[in-house]
This record gives structure tokens, sequence and C-alpha cells, in this order.
């Protein structure tokens, strides 16, 4: 269980992140939805070690994750991908094979001096990511550079990269952003199966509400920083306070509504 107590978060004088709460079950698809500049990436960024709260904790199981280092989280089993593509050059293979590096254990020398048992691991991880490869839907495209791919392919890299890590917990920054209908539905599919056959827990920051819908077991809604709703994806979309949010105060008849387009941008759930 990935449990988030009263996380603040200050840049300057901008509170970003206010007594921020919520619990991620073990298994289960968790989406933290809210317009621009809500604080959803804060959340990740405080999740994944990136960014220090000024109050609050974060805690997976009986580990406190909140003061550790990014590399640490990671190898304590949280694996992130990001709203841009993080891609290398190099092949998917490649890039799947940054992904081992924390459960890597043949150092350095041993690994460059091809040492028995570094070759066997390395040969272990290998096929590991080429199970996840075929996981993902990438296994036709093993050992092409990842620069040779469609913008969809590249995001199933990182997705599949953050994979590679083994982890628990799972923090999809925006995974469908920027893809067309077709790239969007075959990723909701395959984040679907991932979470089935790993059984990991998901965290999802998504403004595509149909995928915030379809896949999340439970969501909180945030808006400037602050915890708005939470519950099951029904709920939080006949939530007054959410529908405010994101559509604007209630009008009078003769006063024109104003959307989350022209005050803030963000797709109404
Ligand atoms: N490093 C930073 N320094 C100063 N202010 C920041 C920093 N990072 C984020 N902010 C501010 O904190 C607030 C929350 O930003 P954040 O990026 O977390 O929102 P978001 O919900 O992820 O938005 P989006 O949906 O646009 O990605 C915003 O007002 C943003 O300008």
């Amino acid at each position: 269980m990935l449990a988030v107590r009263g996380v603040t978060v200050r840049f300057a004088g901008l509170t970003a992140l206010d007594g921020v709460s919520f619990t991620v079950a073990p298994g289960s698809v968790h989406a933290l939805i809210g317009p621009n500049g809500a604080g959803k990436s804060t959340c990740f960024n405080v999740l994944s070690g990136l960014c220090r709260p000024v109050a609050g904790t974060v805690r997976l199981g009986d580990t406190e994750l909140t003061r550790l280092a990014p590399h640490r989280i990671a190898r304590l089993g949280v694996a992130r991908t990001f709203q841009n593509i993080v891609t290398t050059e190099g092949t998917v293979a490649d890039n799947l094979m940054l992904g081992r590096h924390v459960l890597t254990r043949a150092g350095f020398t041993a690994a460059a001096l091809r040492l028995p048992g570094a070759v066997r691991e390395q040969r272990a991880h290998r096929a590991r990511v080429r199970e996840i490869a075929e996981l993902v839907g990438l296994d036709a495209h093993f050992d092409t550079p990842v620069t040779a791919l469609s913008y969809g392919d590249r995001k199933r890299v990182e997705f599949a990269r953050a994979l590679c890590l083994e982890p628990d917990v799972l923090l999809l920054d925006e995974p469908v952003a920027g893809m067309n209908g077709a790239e969007r539905a075959r990723t909701a599919r395959v984040i679907g199966e991932v979470r089935a056959r790993l059984g990991l827990s998901v965290v999802l920051v998504e403004h595509d509400m149909g995928l915030v819908m379809r896949l999340a077991d439970e969501v909180t809604v945030l808006d400037f920083g602050r915890p708005l709703a939470h519950g099951t994806p029904d709920e939080v979309r006949r939530h007054p306070e959410v529908l405010r949010a994101y559509l604007g105060a209630p009008t009078a008849p003769e006063e024109t509504p104003v959307t989350a387009t022209d005050a803030r941008q963000g797709d109404a759930p």
C-alpha cells in the first residue's frame, strides 16, 4: 500500500500542494486528476523523490520514502514515466536494459571484463527485458533504433523501461498525451493487461478522462494543490465541487458559462 499523508510543497510563495492525502491499494489503479497547475506533476515528483515536501509523509508499506533519493525509491519498487519522452538513442533493447540498471549486481569492471557471472546476469536481464517488450507489444521492434519508432511506440518504450525495474508501484505521467485515438486505445489496453498480469499498483496522471474513467479504481481530484474530491470514477464524475473546478462556478442563466478551457486548460471528467 502506498500512503500519502498531508503532503505540502511550496515553491517560493506558491503552495503547489497543500495537505494532500490519498492511499493507493495494492494492485489498484489510482488516478490523480485536476486542471492544469493543480499539482499533479508535483505530487509525482514527491512520490519519486525529485521534490521534497515541507510537510507530510509518503510510505510504501512500512517504509518511509519521503526524504529518500530517487534511486533509492526506485530500488524500493517505485518506477515512473515522464510527461515528455526521455528515451536515449540506441535500440529498444538498449533502452529497456537501462531500466534494469538498479537491479544489476555485477559491477562495472566485471561487466567490462565480461566475467562469467556478469555475462550470465546480463543474459538473464536481456531475457526478462524481451518478455517485457512482448507484454507491451514492442517485441517486433526489439532491435530497432528508438528514433525510428512512431511517437506512440516511443511512449511505450518509456513505459516498458519503467516496468523493467520490476516495480510494485508504477507512476504514469500522462501516458497517452499526444497520441492519436488508435494509439491511446492500444496503450489503455496495455496498461490494463500489465496491471492484471503483474499485479502492480498504478498511479496515473492523465487529462484523457475517457482513459481515467476506464482504467481507474479510485480517483483523487486536486485543485490549486488541494484535495478536492476522492472516490470511484462514477462518484467523482458527479461530484459538484469537481464539476465546479472543471466547468466553472454555477452561473445565472443570462451569464456565459466559464469553461475549463477558458479558465485553465483541462478536459472535463
Ligand atoms: N519548480 C517549480 N518552481 C516553481 N513553481 C513550480 C515548480 N513546479 C511547479 N510549479 C508550480 O506549481 C503548481 C503546480 O504545478 P504542477 O506542474 O504540479 O501542476 P499539474 O497539475 O501537473 O499541471 P499540468 O496538468 O499542466 O501538468 C503550478 O502553479 C506550477 O506553476
